[in-house]
């Protein structure tokens, strides 16, 4: 069993809303590993690096990818971090993996104060910034297909995405 689709990008790339709007065209379901991270924990995303720090976020991460890459054949979205783990990165490999590229501007405006995203909570564009320059090579080197999404809505991305899975 393998995910139809793997979505990776930074925060407000728009895995969820355009990983939920795909689903919804391919006619499969759709997962969130930052979804099921917050079950595994029982509490939001938040609350995790508050409580236990990024480590203990990072390591429940690496479980929650593996786990539903090798048992969800859906579309499937990654946290924004993911793929800084070399573990993961590992697990892509010979899987369908869409990088959705977002650049700073759009970024910034979609996630506005960074609510419910904690790396995000003192500086948002400064780290946006710091992010998209950090991991853009990672996302480029696990992708298979890659979609621009900046100044174009959900809607367009997901057609384009439906045509080419
Ligand atoms: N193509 C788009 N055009 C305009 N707004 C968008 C687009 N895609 C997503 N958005 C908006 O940007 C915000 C962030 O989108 P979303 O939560 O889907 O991003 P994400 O990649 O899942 O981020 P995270 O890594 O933090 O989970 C939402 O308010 C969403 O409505
Ligand atoms: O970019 C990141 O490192 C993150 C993105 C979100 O999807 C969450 O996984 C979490 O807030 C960390
Ligand atoms: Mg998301």
């Amino acid at each position: 069993m393998s995910p139809r689709a793997v979505l990776v990008g930074p925060p407000g790339a728009g895995k969820t809303t355009v990983g939920t709007l795909l689903a919804a065209a391919l006619g499969v379901p759709f997962r969130d590993v930052d979804a099921d991270i917050e079950t595994t924990a029982g509490k939001p995303i938040p609350e995790i690096f508050i409580d236990f720090g990024e480590d203990h976020f990072r390591a429940l991460e690496r479980a929650a990818v593996a786990a539903a890459l090798s048992s969800f054949d859906g579309v499937l979205a990654l946290g924004g971090g993911a793929i800084l783990a070399a573990e993961t990165r590992e697990l892509l490999t010979g899987h369908t993996v869409v990088y959705l590229s977002v650049e700073l501007s759009d970024a910034v405006s979609r996630v506005g104060l960074g609510a419910g995203r904690p790396l995000l909570a003192l500086n948002p564009r400064a780290t946006l910034k710091f992010l998209l320059d950090q991991r853009r090579p990672l996302y480029e080197q696990a992708a298979t297909v890659t979609v621009v999404t900046d100044g174009r809505t959900p809607e367009d991305i997901v057609a384009e995405l439906a045509g080419k899975l």
